[in-house]
């Protein structure tokens, strides 16, 4: 069977264009049923347009609360009936009402090794700290802030000339590879967690 997945972007989406490049191949064992963002305009959803596949968008100020916009979220996700939910990129909190439809099969990509630097600046907090090493990790989302059980994780050096730019581009490097791996095997083995333990298979 192939998994379907729904991912949700806010930017330039090359971690997403991994994933379609991916599902290229029938035997990647998943494919991309719909692209979902929080803002108009983004290369991420050029992307999606450009392989043919459906997108929506669902602006937090279009809503009079948060509740609804995750709400709202939540039902147009549900309607692409999807195995997995793919947040690649994607910079909003996703609250309780989407995890109680989707909990333990929405999975974030982050650019740093959680637990360190957690939220929104991961690659400029990690050269701000002056860590030799940082890297990327894939985790199952929970209520938390980049929190929740880790499915993957790759280790990326950090060189003495970096800037945010160069580092964050070399980890992105590493990043779309632990995704489509990590991915196509959750798609095709599936996936137990146990104590806060991600592992393959059924
Ligand atoms: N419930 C969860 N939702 C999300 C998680 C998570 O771990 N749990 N991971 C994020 C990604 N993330 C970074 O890793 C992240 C994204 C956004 C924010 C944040 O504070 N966003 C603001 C808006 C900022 C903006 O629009 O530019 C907000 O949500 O209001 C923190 C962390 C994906 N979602
Ligand atoms: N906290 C979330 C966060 O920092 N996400 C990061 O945004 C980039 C999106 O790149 P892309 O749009 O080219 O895939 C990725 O590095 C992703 O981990």
């Amino acid at each position: 069977m192939t998994a379907r997945l729904v991912v949700l972007v806010s930017g330039s989406g090359t971690n997403l264009q991994a994933l379609l490049d991916a599902c290229d191949d029938p035997s990647y064992g998943a494919r991309v049923v719909a692209v979902g963002a929080d803002r108009d305009d983004i290369e991420g959803l050029a992307r999606a347009d450009r392989a043919g596949i459906p997108t929506f968008v669902k602006q937090v100020g279009q809503f009079t609360t948060r509740e609804h916009w995750d709400r709202a979220l939540a039902d147009t996700v549900a309607g692409f009936e999807p195995d997995l939910v793919v947040l690649a990129g994607f910079m909003k909190l996703v609250g309780a009402e989407f995890l109680d439809r989707f909990g333990g099969r929405v999975v974030n990509t982050h650019p740093a090794l959680s637990p360190a630097f957690p939220g929104m600046r991961g690659p400029a907090d990690a050269l701000a700290y002056g860590v030799k090493v940082t890297g990327c990790t894939l985790f199952v989302v929970d209520a938390g802030v980049d929190t929740g059980p880790i499915v993957a994780q790759q280790a990326v050096p950090v060189e003495d000339d970096d800037t945010v730019e160069t580092l964050h581009e070399r980890i992105k490097v590493a990043e779309r590879r632990m995704l489509v791996d990590a991915v196509g095997r959750m798609a095709r083995d599936g996936f137990t967690i146990n104590d806060r333990k991600v592992r393959f298979g059924r």
